[in-house]
C-alpha cells in the first residue's frame, strides 16, 4: 500500500481548518469568481447562478433555483446539475481558507427528487486539512435551510496556485481573464496568502 488515497475521509494527521483572518465576514456575499463559470457566472444564461455567502465558521451557505434548462427527467433536476451546485458551493470554501483549490473527488448522495423551480439551500463546511488536501462536506435542502434533506456530499479539494489555470486553460480565455482587472484582483487575493 502506498498510503496515497483519494477517499473523502480525512487521514491520520489531518488538522482542523482555520478560518483565514481575511476571509469574507459572516453573512457577506461571495461574488462570482469567474464571469463564465457554469456554477456561478453571470455571463452564462443557462448556468446555475449559485449565490454563496460566508458563514461564521469555515463554512458557506448558498441558494440555487432549479430552472427548466436544468432538467434530467420531466420537471425534475438533472443529478449532474445538482452535483455541480454542490461542487460550486464546496469550491467557494477556498475563500474561507484563502486558498485556491480544485475538486479532486466529489461523492454525492441523492436523497430526494428535486422539482424544477425548487430553491435549494446549500451548506458546505471544511472538516479537515491535510497538506494540500481540503476535506469538506455539504448538504442541499429543499425550500429552506431547515427543509427536507435532498443532497449530501463529501469532497476532497486539492490546493493549487494560479499557475494551474494559466498552464491548463485555453489560451484565449486565459488572455481575456488576465486582461480583466476585476478578475486579476480575484486571483491576487489568493496569491498574497502567506
Ligand atoms: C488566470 C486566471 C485565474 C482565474 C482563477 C482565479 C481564482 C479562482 C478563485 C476562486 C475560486 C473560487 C471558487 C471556486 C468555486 C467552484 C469551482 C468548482 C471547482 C471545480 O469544479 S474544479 C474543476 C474540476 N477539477 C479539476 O479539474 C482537477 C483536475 N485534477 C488536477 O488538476 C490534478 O489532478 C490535481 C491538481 C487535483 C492534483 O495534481 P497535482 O499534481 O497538483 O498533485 P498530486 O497528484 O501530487 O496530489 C497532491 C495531493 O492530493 C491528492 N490528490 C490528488 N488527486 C486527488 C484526487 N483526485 N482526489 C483526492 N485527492 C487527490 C494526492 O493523493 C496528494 O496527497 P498526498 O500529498 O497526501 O499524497
Amino acid at each position: 500500500m502506498s498510503g496515497r488515497t483519494t477517499a473523502p475521509t480525512p487521514p491520520d494527521g489531518a488538522v482542523p481548518p482555520v478560518r483565514h483572518p481575511d476571509a469574507p465576514a459572516p453573512g457577506e456575499t461571495i461574488g462570482s469568481h469567474y464571469e463564465y463559470c457554469f456554477g456561478c457566472g453571470p455571463g452564462v444564461p443557462h448556468g446555475l447562478h449559485v449565490e454563496v455567502r460566508a458563514g461564521d465558521g469555515v463554512c458557506v451557505s448558498a441558494e440555487f433555483r432549479v430552472k427548466e434548462a436544468h432538467q434530467g427527467a420531466p420537471g425534475l433536476a438533472h443529478g449532474g446539475v445538482l452535483a455541480t451546485a454542490l461542487d460550486e458551493t464546496l469550491g467557494s470554501l477556498g475563500w474561507m481558507l484563502r486558498v485556491i483549490a480544485v475538486t479532486g473527488r466529489l461523492e454525492t448522495d441523492f436523497l430526494l427528487p428535486v422539482p424544477v423551480d425548487t430553491v435549494l439551500h446549500l451548506h458546505a463546511e471544511v472538516t479537515a486539512v491535510h497538506g494540500r488536501k481540503i476535506y469538506a462536506a455539504a448538504t442541499g435542502r429543499i425550500g429552506g435551510p431547515e427543509g427536507p434533506l435532498a443532497l449530501r456530499a463529501e469532497a476532497v479539494f486539492v490546493e493549487v496556485k494560479v499557475d494551474h489555470f494559466i498552464e491548463h486553460g485555453r489560451p484565449a480565455e486565459i488572455q481575456a481573464t488576465l486582461a480583466n482587472p476585476d478578475q486579476v484582483k480575484v486571483a491576487r487575493a489568493f496569491e498574497v496568502n502567506p
